[in-house]
Formats: structure tokens, sequence, C-alpha cells
């Protein structure tokens, strides 16, 4: 068996600890071409769809990568900014954020990168970068508050495809979800309570989440439960009463039963049931993307409008704000307290060792 990255594995004198911060993915451009890439890879995961797999391939094949391409390279086109993707820009913003907060506390010792599972930067891309940079501790992070086997376990699989083809392992810490952890909840909290301080509250709070298959719930996928369990916390956090807020799914695909209510059926019944103003907010999403900035933004806020609701007001993702990269680095640190332990011990043996020599 050869292994990848071998010739290139150098014995760092310089031990460090690599955060690598992963999100979904986005395409490279907002044209077909690169749509096509990015949804044929991104819809062959098994994980991601959980269809049969010969079923599953001329469905792909024969009709959705000839149809979906074209449609999704439009809505793209109406979020890209001059820089790229909203979510690719946000993600390196976060990365970026977050090295700054952690070099401030640990100094050199731990580097920060972001990865994606679908499209660039790849998350096999950056797992080297980082060893070349020293990481023999790796913490990965996807940026997925609630667990999701479609996206959390499938960000696993990509590493451990990685980790299969190489010979020196770093240790490892891969963080599953953080859906009720304190400070993401009160970083979900402080963003509406800021929204609130410049628009009066509306008649309804909605915390709108990427739907999945019912039957992955069915089969026991714990992302609904989590879902309920953050919007909960953040409702209580805020002191709103159950009839103040609900949770909805959204950006459904396919034909199948999704997780319910449905977020568009929701807010096309509301006017009629006399809620006229709605404020939606998508914990679930780390960065705003596709799905905050056209399905919620323009999409659902046309559907609302259009049933007779009077005010409808989208509030932003954490993105990079301070509060979020507070609460990533709390969460971070939690998982590094072990390691930073180890290493300090480690320095003071050191030490002890070479004061001894040179006592001797
Ligand atoms: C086909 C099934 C899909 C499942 C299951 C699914 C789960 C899921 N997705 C996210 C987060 C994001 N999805 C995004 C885009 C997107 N999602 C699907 C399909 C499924 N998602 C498609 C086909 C697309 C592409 C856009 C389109 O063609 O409509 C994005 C946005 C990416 C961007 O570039 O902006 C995010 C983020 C979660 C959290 C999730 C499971 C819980
Ligand atoms: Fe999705
Ligand atoms: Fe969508």
């Amino acid at each position: 068996m050869k292994y990848i990255g071998t010739d290139n594995f150098k014995h760092s004198d310089k031990p460090r600890i690599g955060v690598l911060l992963t999100n979904l993915g986005t395409p490279d451009a907002a044209e077909k071409r690169a749509l096509r890439r990015y949804l044929k890879q991104f819809l062959s995961d098994p994980r991601v769809v959980e269809i049969p797999r010969l079923v599953w391939w001329f469905i792909l094949h024969g009709v959705i990568l000839n149809i979906r391409p074209a449609r999704s390279a439009q809505s793209y086109a109406s979020i890209w900014t001059e820089e790229g993707s909203p979510l690719l820009l946000n993600t390196k913003a976060q990365a970026e954020a977050l090295q700054a907060a952690l070099s401030a506390r640990c100094g050199e010792r731990v580097v920060v990168d972001f990865a994606m599972r679908y499209g660039n930067p790849s998350i096999a891309q950056k797992l080297q970068s980082l060893w070349n940079r020293g990481a023999r501790q790796l913490l990965v992070l996807p940026l997925y508050p609630q667990y999701s086997c479609s996206t959390t376990a499938s960000t696993f699989d990509a590493l451990s495809q990685d980790f299969r083809r190489r010979r020196w392992l770093p240790e490892l810490h891969f963080i599953s979800q953080y859906h009720d952890h304190p400070a993401y909840i009160a970083a979900v909290a402080n963003s509406i309570r800021e929204h609130w301080q410049q628009h009066e509250r509306a008649d309804k709070l909605i915390f709108s989440f990427h739907g999945e298959p019912q039957a992955y719930l069915d089969r026991g996928d714990p992302y609904h439960c989590q879902c309920l369990k953050t919007s909960r916390l953040v409702a209580e956090a805020l002191g709103l009463e159950e009839h103040e807020y609900m949770t909805a799914f959204q950006s459904r695909f396919g034909r199948a039963a999704w997780l319910q209510p449905y977020l568009d059926a929701s807010l096309k019944a509301m006017p009629e049931q006399g809620i006229k103003s709605v404020q939606i907010v998508c914990p679930g999403f780390s960065s705003d993307c596709l799905e905050t900035l056209e399905e919620i933004a323009v999409e659902n806020k046309g559907y609302f409008l259009g049933a007779g609701g009077e005010r409808f007001e989208y509030i932003p993702c954490l993105n990079a704000q301070a509060g979020h990269i507070d609460a990533l680095e709390q969460i971070v640190m939690e998982h590094l307290a072990t390691w930073l332990a180890q290493a300090e011990s480690d320095g003071r043996t050191q030490d002890r060792a070479l004061k001894l020599g040179a006592e001797q």
C-alpha cells in the first residue's frame, strides 16, 4: 500500500494543534458548469441521498443534473458577490477571526484553517496543508450546530477517507454538535436582541432550519430534536412564551416527506390566522448562504407578503460577528484543554531536564 503524503511527512520540531473549520461547500462560480460539478459531487454522497445507488444514479444523471444546474446557477447569481460565494467568504472570515482569537490566547501553538465538504478548498487539501504547518493534533469543527447524518457524518466520512490513505495520523478531536452550547445559544439570542433594538418586535419569531427527509428522523437521526432544543433554549433566553415563536423547516428537495412544518406553507397560512408580521432567524446556518439570502430573504418573503403579510424581516446569520467568534473560541478551547495542559506539562518536564543538564 502506497500511502499519500508519506514523502512530504516531516518530523516537525514545533508540533502544533490544527483547528479545521468545515462547512458544506459551494460552487466555484454561479455558472451552469460549475453548478453541475458541485451538485454531482454533493448529490452523489450516499449520506445526503439514501435512495438505493443504482436507482439514484439514473435519477441524478438522467434528470437532476440536466435540469437543476441551470436553475440553481440563476439563484446563485442573485447572491454572488464580487469576491465570490457568501458561504465561502463568511467561512474564510470566521477562520481568520478565530485564528486571531486563538493566537492571542495560545500564541503560535494553534493554527486555524477552513475547508469545504464539497468543492473547494477540499478537506483533503487542507488536512495536508495543516500537517505541513506542523499540526500533529487536529480538532475538526463542522460548522453545523445540529448533528445530521447528511452533514456532520458526511464530514467525518471525508476525514476518514483521507486518513485511510495516510501512514501517520494526527490525534483527532471531532466536534459533532453544539446545538445547546450556552455560548452558541447566547450568541443567537444576542443577535435577535440586537435586531429588536433597531426594529419593533413582530407578531411571531420563526426559527427556520434546513430540512432533511422525515425518513432520516424515523431511522434515528437526532437532527430534528436538536433543532427544536436550540429554538427552545434561545426562546427561553429571550423570555418568549410558546405562542410567540415557532420552528419550521425550509429547503425541501424531491417529492418525499421532509421534516415539518414546512416554512413556505406556514408563511402562506399566517396572514389569514392574523399573523401580519414575522421575523425569521436561521440558527442552523452558521453563515449566510444561498438558503438564507435567496430562499428566505427573497423567495419566502414573497410568499408571506403575497398572502397578505405586512412585515417580513430576516435576521442575518452569525457569520463572523464577534459574539459568534467568542462562542466558537469557547467551544474549541473546551476541546483543546487536555492537549494544551499536556503540552504545558511536557514543556515543564523539558525545562526541568534542561536545568538538570545545566547543573550537572
Ligand atoms: C438532497 C438533499 C439535501 C439534504 C439532505 C440537505 C441537507 C442539508 N443541507 C444543509 C445546508 C446547506 N444546503 C445548501 C444547499 C443545498 N442543499 C441541497 C440539498 C440537500 N441538503 C442542495 C441541492 C443545495 C444546493 C442549492 C440548490 O441547488 O438548491 C447550502 C447552501 C450552499 C451555498 O453555496 O450557499 C447549505 C448551507 C444542512 C444544514 C442540511 C441538513 C440538515
Ligand atoms: Fe442542503
Ligand atoms: Fe434552497
